[in-house]
């Protein structure tokens, strides 16, 4: 018995050590849907005994209040691994958003599972920063709610702004980050974000609205990332920004995974089919 053992325990440690695939996974899809339940216009709606039935009975509520169903997300399945930056890409309403929110953990999963390694911080172009707030509370706020404490973000407070450049045309950190145009905004957003390394970075458009210099600065700290070992997933519509940020595409169509491969291999393949909606 112990003989045995042994042989299959040294079976198991040749096995591990053999160099299979080096890459670590940080995400794992495996045939997910993510469905949204829009409660609707049918009879009784907003009564209490509406909202009992969607309690007690919640089959037949749904099919009497009239609740829609948008299936945004159908039998996703992918690995992503440490080091790697990731494009989504897709035409409007295709489920990037909606997959980036569920690897997140912010929209529950209908079918399948996601895998994370560590915690994924979601960086969108609406992250829960405050309008009515200086943009110098936001960088706090922002800095606290990823888990930095208060001494860090205090020995990154300047570098932060530096990098955002919201103070390069005058004092607007210290105005309400609401009297920022959406550009400004967001490059707030990514600073804010970037001051950390993240295991798992998923990036909504953020970066689309900043100007060229900036989109470069946030291409090369996006690099950085990826080399101390994260995982980034960058939401956008520019195939430009998608070429100098990311080597892995992710190619979504009405919810479906329509294509995974190489940047230069997807984006040909997109290219031609916008190109041959655009001519339709
Ligand atoms: N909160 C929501 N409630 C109901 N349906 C939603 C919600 N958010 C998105 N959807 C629907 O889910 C589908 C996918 O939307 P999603 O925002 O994920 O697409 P997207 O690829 O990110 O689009 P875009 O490129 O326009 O930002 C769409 O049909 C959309 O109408």
């Amino acid at each position: 018995m112990a003989d045995n053992a042994n042989t299959s325990d040294t079976a198991t440690r040749t096995a591990l050590t053999e160099p299979v695939d080096e890459r670590i996974p940080t995400v794992i899809a495996d045939s997910v849907d993510i469905v949204y339940r829009i409660n609707g216009t049918g009879a009784g709606r907003g009564s209490a005994t509406a909202a009992l039935n969607r309690i007690l009975r919640p089959k037949q509520a749904e099919k009497a209040s009239g609740t829609r169903i948008v299936h945004a997300v159908k039998k996703v399945s992918f690995v992503a691994y440490k080091g790697e930056a990731v494009g989504l890409i897709g035409t409007n309403g295709s489920g990037k958003s909606t997959l980036l929110k569920g690897i997140a953990g912010l929209q529950p999963v209908e079918n399948g599972k996601i895998y994370t390694d560590g915690q994924p911080s979601l960086l969108g172009v609406n992250a829960a920063l405050m309008g009515d707030l200086t943009g110098e509370r936001n960088v706090y706020l922002g800095g606290l709610a990823m888990g930095m404490t208060r001494e860090q973000i205090k020995e990154r407070y300047q570098e932060i702004v530096d990098f955002s450049g919201i103070n390069e045309k005058g004092d607007f950190i210290s105005l309400p980050m609401r009297t920022y145009s959406s550009g400004m905004g967001s490059r707030l957003r990514f600073s804010i974000a970037a001051a950390k390394d993240h295991d798992v970075l998923l990036i909504d458009e953020a970066l689309s609205t900043g100007d060229a210099r900036f989109q470069a600065r946030s291409a090369e700290r996006i690099q950085e990332m990826r080399e101390h070992a994260g995982t980034v997933f960058l939401v956008s519509h520019s195939n430009a920004a998608i070429r100098t940020t990311c080597e892995r595409v992710l190619w979504l169509e009405r919810g479906e995974l329509r294509m995974d491969g190489p940047t230069e291999e997807v984006l040909e393949a997109y290219e031609e089919f916008t190109s041959g909606k655009a001519k339709k």
